[in-house]
């Protein structure tokens, strides 16, 4: 599950962002909705404890990020925090199969290569793990990212922008996956988009809207 509370950034030379509570249970849908520069890349930041918070608290599966240190909270991330970012960040130097590998390192953990097999059968893109990213289409591309974000089982599941450069049937496909995904880990689940495509995908989210003001709890 996924709590903030009193939740401000403000970054250095750029503007304070303050945002609303928001509680989300375990195995919940929260949909990020907000126009662009509303703050959705940086609220996924903070509750990946990627940013710092200038104020107010985050706390993720029970974990309040604030007792962590920079390098506790980054082994923290590893193992418990999926994040499919908006570029997907796969390194063209190493195979499909080395960039999963990654994660493993990051995590502090042993490479597991039967886990790596399994996940990208898992999500149909069994047969590219010894293909460099520049030769797989963008679905299976970000298929491959997914793979990468759900290897440790994450308690929680962060993307930003999924549907982007997707047609509606791809875009609808991916929602589906991503849901189903995060289901299978037990994850929280978070999308943040300005896709109106999503709020219909995702009918039965809890919608936190960045730009509107009631307090969100689900
Ligand atoms: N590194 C930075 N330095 C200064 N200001 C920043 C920085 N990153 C973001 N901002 C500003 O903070 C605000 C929120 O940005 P953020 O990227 O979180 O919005 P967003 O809703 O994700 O936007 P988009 O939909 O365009 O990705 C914007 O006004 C942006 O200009």
């Amino acid at each position: 599950m996924i709590r903030t509370h009193g939740l401000r950034y403000k970054y250095p030379a750029g503007p304070q962002l303050a945002f609303r509570d928001v509680e989300l249970a375990r195995g919940g849908v929260l949909l990020l909705q907000g126009r662009s520069g509303s703050g959705k890349s940086t609220w996924l930041s903070l509750v990946a404890g990627l940013l710092t918070p200038t104020q107010g608290d985050v706390e993720v599966a029970g974990q309040a990020l604030a007792a962590l240190s920079r390098g506790a909270r980054d082994a923290w991330r590893a193992r418990s925090v999926g994040f499919l970012p908006q570029k997907l960040h796969l390194s063209e130097a190493l195979t499909v199969r080395a960039n999963l590998a990654l994660a493993f390192y990051a995590a502090g953990l042993p490479e597991d290569g039967a886990r790596i097999d399994e996940v990208l059968a898992r999500l149909g893109v069994g047969e590219v793990a010894r293909r460099k990213p520049s030769q797989l289409s963008g679905g299976q591309a970000q298929r491959v990212a997914l793979a990468r974000s759900i290897l440790m089982n994450p308690r929680v599941l962060l993307a930003d922008e999924p549907t982007a450069s997707l047609d509606d049937e791809a875009a609808a496909a991916s929602l589906e996956l991503l849901r189903e995904v995060a289901q299978a880990c037990g994850a929280s689940l978070v999308v943040a988009t300005h896709d109106v495509r999503v709020r219909n995908a995702l009918a039965d989210a809890v919608v936190y809207r960045l730009d509107a003001t009631e307090p969100v709890a689900a």
